[in-house]
């Protein structure tokens, strides 16, 4: 591909770095591109647009002559200019409601976007830290809320009840021929806001953003959609620019049969691709990962993202309590929220649990206590949900169905963690403010959406880790992609957890960090792809990608594999267009 980035390791460092400048020969002497259009058919196409980057012999060439004013600009002129007026925005709007400067962020960015993808993607990936607020959450959801009104073209598949039949061609509507990363939602569960129908095409934009800015997929392959069954929220139905199906959502059989469609024409035009999915509503989320995962390429972020993240973050509290990480086994943990999310935590959790128990040969016992918006989930309970009923507490021995005199009571921990994992930050449980007030200073917090760290007095700080599934699903995507995995198991996600867990330092764990910066979230998930593809190739499930078979693969060592998962992120620059028309 014309942007991509050639088989060097000396670049590879590079290529992870989020703010290093445009470096090495590579970077100054990229590929050219052949373009199949000319004149204002290139200027109108965000992939090739370098605005008033074009030079002269470009503009010659393309047709563009006359097209543009004449000063030709560099690239980082270009960017200075457009970080300066994101900077003024922020000046300007200095004490207007977060929403209004939140949205005015995200236009000025998302404007950009629509016009020059490289100049966009830069910016992102070198600002990572201060915009993916922006681009995901917690702006996302208010985007989401809104997306009807504020709705000014299209981006990604929009897929409804309307096209049961015809979605096998629909497919072919795509106009790019090769697509490795795609993000698919339903709209019924937006983060913490519920169903927000057609509207949540929001949350598949913002994974796949942070899908190029993380991971390095390339934005041309990456592939946002939106299956429209219906809508049961109220309020859209009744709102007259809603842009959504208006009818009730499907359910049962028709539901599926939809979805079904959706995934066997995905399958048969792009049969390498990921599939992601994101923000279905749990009994939909639960079953068609059942339904797909030995089938498809597939996820479910929610369940499978989160516990991971979720996971690592455990086990760095265990290791921030100085304890050795077998200890756990022994560890009690309330999860408040019986959905996708909590269920697929204390999953993972239990899973860990055995393997640690496995080697040991010891016998656990049930540390788990789930509460749902009835209260704790016990065996009396009727209707539970299969998942959900596997954590019920009972009254045999150790099945103590009483939160405060099972879980909380004399609870010792020198450090006991808080994950206020919900979202936008709207939805989080708690603030950070709150737990090192309420539990203490030892406490460790986390959170879904980010919040500021808390000055504790006497020079300490209070940190706020971001528990989100951002800093694994990248990675998991990107290694099930480089590995050419059949499907995505188990192990692939362990151990892209594991690899999440071992990035943090001691000393950063003793001082309540759990996680690692977002700025580094591109060296992030370089490792967590590697050990994606390593988990893959071990299971045999790897068959290779494009000219890397499954025995080259195999015969990489571990920082052979980071090289050649970093290798292959794409990195934006402007490359030299020529014309094939
Ligand atoms: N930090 C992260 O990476 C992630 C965060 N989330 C967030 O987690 C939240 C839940 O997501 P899902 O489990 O998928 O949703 P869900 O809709 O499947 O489940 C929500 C659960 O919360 C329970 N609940 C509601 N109010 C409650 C209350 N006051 N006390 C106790 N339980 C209550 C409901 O009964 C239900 O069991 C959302 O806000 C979502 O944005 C989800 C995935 C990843
Ligand atoms: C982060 C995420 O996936 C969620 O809140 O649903
Ligand atoms: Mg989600």
């Amino acid at each position: 591909m014309w942007r991509s980035v050639a088989r060097r390791s000396s670049q590879v460092r590079r290529l992870l770095s989020t703010s290093a400048p445009p470096a090495g020969p590579l970077a100054t002497v990229p590929a050219p591109c052949i373009v199949q259009k000319r004149g204002n058919d290139i200027l109108n196409d965000p992939w090739y647009n370098k605005d008033t980057a074009f030079p002269l012999t470009e503009r010659d060439r393309l047709g563009l002559r006359g097209l543009l004013p004449p000063r030709v600009m560099s690239f980082e002129q270009q960017y200075e200019r457009f970080i300066n007026s994101y900077r003024s925005l922020e000046k300007n709007t200095r004490g207007e409601p977060d929403s209004i400067v939140a949205l005015a962020k995200w236009r000025i960015l998302n404007r950009l976007h629509d016009r020059n993808e490289t100049l966009y993607f830069r910016v992102l990936i070198d600002n990572i830290k201060d915009l993916a607020p922006v681009i995901y959450t917690p702006t996302v959801g208010l985007v989401c809320e809104n997306y009807s009104g504020l709705f000014r073209r299209p981006r990604g598949m929009y897929f409804t009840a309307k096209d049961k039949g015809e979605m096998m061609s629909m497919i072919y509507n795509w106009p790019q021929e090769k697509v490795d990363m795609i993000v698919v939602t339903d709209g019924s569960r937006i983060l913490g806001l519920g169903d927000l129908g057609v509207q949540g095409i929001g949350i598949p934009i913002g994974k796949l953003d942070l899908y190029v800015a993380a991971a390095g997929i390339n934005p041309q392959k990456v592939l946002p959609v939106i299956i429209d069954v219906g809508t049961n929220n109220e309020k859209l139905l009744e709102d007259n620019l809603y842009l959504g199906l208006r009818q009730p959502r499907l359910e049962g059989e028709e539901y599926m049969a939809v979805v079904d469609e959706f995934m066997e024409a995905v399958h048969a035009r792009w049969p390498q691709a990921v599939v992601q999915f994101e923000d279905f509503q749990m009994k939909w989320a639960f079953e068609t990962l059942e339904r797909y995962r030995n089938r498809f390429c597939m996820f479910n972020d929610d369940v499978q993202g989160t516990a991971g993240v979720a996971l690592a973050g455990l086990l760095g509290a265990v290791r921030a309590q100085g304890r050795p990480l077998h200890d756990f086994t022994s560890q009690k943990i309330v999860v408040a929220g019986a959905g996708s999310a909590g269920i697929g935590v204390l999953s993972m959790a239990k899973q860990e649990m055995s393997r640690m128990l496995a080697k040991t040969g010891e016998e656990g016992h049930n540390q788990f206590w789930v509460l749902d918006k009835n209260g704790l989930i016990t065996k009396d309970r009727k209707d539970l949900d299969p998942a959900v009923a596997n954590f019920a507490r009972g009254h045999g021995p150790n099945e103590i169905p009483d939160l405060h005199e099972g879980a909380m009571k004399e609870s010792d921990s020198p450090r006991p963690a808080i994950f206020a994992m919900s979202n936008p930050t709207t939805k989080a449980e708690c603030t950070p403010e709150d737990v090192f007030k309420h539990v203490g200073e030892n406490a460790i917090f986390a959170s879904g959406s980010p919040f500021s760290n808390v000055s504790l007095g006497n020079g300490k700080t209070g940190y706020a880790n971001q528990a989100n599934n951002m800093y694994l699903f990248p990675g998991i995507g990107l290694g099930a992609l480089l590995s050419g995995a059949r499907h995505i198991s188990d192990d692939m996600l362990q151990a892209g957890a594991e690899c999440l867990a071992s990035y943090i330092t001691d000393d950063e764990i003793q001082k309540g960090i759990l996680f690692p910066e977002v700025s580094s979230i591109r060296h992030i998930t370089a490792r967590v792809g590697a050990a994606v593809v390593r988990a893959a190739v071990a299971e045999d499930l790897a068959e290779g990608c494009r000219t890397v078979g499954p025995k080259e693969l195999g015969s990489m060592s571990e920082s052979q594999t980071v090289e050649y998962v970093a290798r292959n992120m794409w990195y934006p620059i402007y490359s030299p267009l020529v014309n094939n028309k």
